[in-house]
């Protein structure tokens, strides 16, 4: 299993964001760091305007000219804040979410990271379709805080005429005159990339991903299959079969997504290689994909057994995973990060397409949601993926929308809380075993 994280080790980056506003830079800016952080990569994001408001307020508590001749002070504080990060927190990549127009600018801090030895990647958002800078413009319109207070038709203007103003001195890469830049050039998105001087691996990893994203409308839905045997016995791993719930579970599946989904969409299934998975997709009228990535966190040689099995013949192992759930490795098996590993084609792909139903397992789940909702490595493993529920996620610009629709079929709950002992020893009331619970999300029914 590749370990990026070794990997990387020595190499540092700098992401330094080009573009006119209105360009999708914060939004591709924090797409990167989401996307890094997920395959634990040190990454944080620097924007400049959350450094202006810092010292001037919002862009209407200072004139247009004022912050565009005075940007350099923010600038200079989002750069020197981004070098000590690098030092003090081992930062691996930093991204500068600004619009680095001027060519003074950006040689400017291409020497600061040269002296640090950080590499500087270049990444500009060039728009000449006048629709996606309209839309772009909406976007910032209702998503950007300077604009929270402010009529839109106001706000808009104010953008356009900062654009106007941005473009005195923008220069935009190319391949003859930055020859000798590493960068890349985003065209209207993904109408065209042009990629120059790429060097490193993990270079290449930030670039193919950029390669792959849409910023189309969709919905992913996520499931887990329906309750199994061994989910009725308390057991971990295996390859059980639906229990007689989980197969009404996946009966009633069609009809529950037909309706969420609506008539005419294009909606298609990822499942694992797991039976419980294939049942609970198998009377859904679309068309059906299997994936070996998507298979549940291997237990290895606890698979098999109940948590208080393992427990007690396993005690410093079952304490181990309760402190580091996330990187504690079952005995020749996988651990959180091993998942998410293997898990990084799946996202790529679920990048590239547009409605997806998968169904699959709880530390897959897991897994995935941390991606979409940027939830933390410790956290992750500790969220709560009830049976019988799908989750709706609606990617948006900025942030993704969630929810959850119950389908009103019983399960038991596999959820083990942490810090409980399974053997009658807790001292926690609240805490829950992990059996014959019927789970109860706060969501709606259908
Ligand atoms: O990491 P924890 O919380 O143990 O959850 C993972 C476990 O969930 C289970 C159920 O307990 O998954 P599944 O969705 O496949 O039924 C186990 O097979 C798996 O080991």
């Amino acid at each position: 299993m590749p370990n990026y994280t070794n990997n990387i080790q020595d190499s540092k980056i700098c992401v330094i964001l080009i573009g006119l506003p209105a360009r999708g830079k914060t939004l591709i800016a924090q797409k990167v760091v989401r996307y890094l952080s997920w395959l634990s990569i040190k990454a944080k994001s620097f924007s400049y305007d959350d450094y202006r408001r810092v010292v001037y307020g919002k862009s209407n508590e200072l004139t247009l000219k004022d912050r565009y001749e005075e940007c350099y002070r923010w600038v200079e504080t989002a750069v020197a804040d981004m070098i000590e990060w690098f030092e003090e927190e081992k930062g691996i990549v930093g991204v500068l979410d600004g619009s680095n127009h001027s060519e003074s600018q950006r040689d400017k801090i291409e020497e600061i990271c040269r002296k640090h030895d950080i590499k500087p990647l270049f990444l500009e958002s060039w728009f000449d379709k006048p629709e996606l800078i309209t839309n772009n413009i909406l976007d910032v319109n209702s998503n950007s805080p300077d604009y929270s207070a402010i009529d839109p038709e106001e706000a808009r203007k104010d953008i356009e005429d900062r654009i106007e103003l941005y473009k005195k001195d923008y220069t935009t890469l190319d391949t003859s005159t930055d020859a000798d830049k590493t960068f890349v050039k985003m065209i209207n998105i993904h109408q065209s990339i042009i990629i120059n001087k790429i060097d490193t691996y993990l270079q290449s990893r930030i670039v193919y991903y950029l390669m792959n994203f849409h910023i189309k409308p969709r919905t992913i839905w996520l499931s887990r299959h329906g309750e199994s045997m061994y989910n009725l016995e308390g057991k971990i791993g295996g390859d059980a079969d639906l229990s007689q719930r989980g197969l009404k579970y996946a009966q009633k599946l069609p009809e529950m997504i037909q309706k969420l989904v609506g008539p005419d969409e294009q909606l298609t299934v990822w499942i694992s290689t797991l039976k419980r998975t294939y049942q609970t997709s198998q009377y859904l009228p679309y068309k059906k994909l299997q994936w070996k990535a998507l298979d549940e966190l291997d237990a290895g040689i606890c698979d098999g057994m109940t948590y208080e099995e393992i427990e007690r013949q396993y005690p410093e192992d079952f304490k181990a995973r309760d402190e580091n759930k996330y990187l504690y490795r079952y005995r020749g098996g996988e651990s959180y990060k091993d998942v998410v590993t293997r898990l990084e084609p799946v996202i790529m792909e679920l990048e590239r397409q547009e409605n997806i139903l998968i169904i699959t397992h709880q530390a897959v789940l897991r897994c995935i949601y941390a991606y979409f909702m940027n939830v933390p490595q410790e956290e992750s493993p500790w969220m709560s993926i009830p049976l019988h529920t799908v989750i709706k996620l609606e990617p948006m610009a900025y942030d993704t929308i969630v929810s959850r629709i119950k389908a009103d079929i019983p399960a038991v709950s596999t959820y083990k809380e942490k810090g409980t002992s399974q053997l009658g020893e807790s001292t926690d009331s609240s805490s829950s075993k992990t059996r014959n619970i019927i789970t109860s999300a706060k969501v709606h029914s259908l």
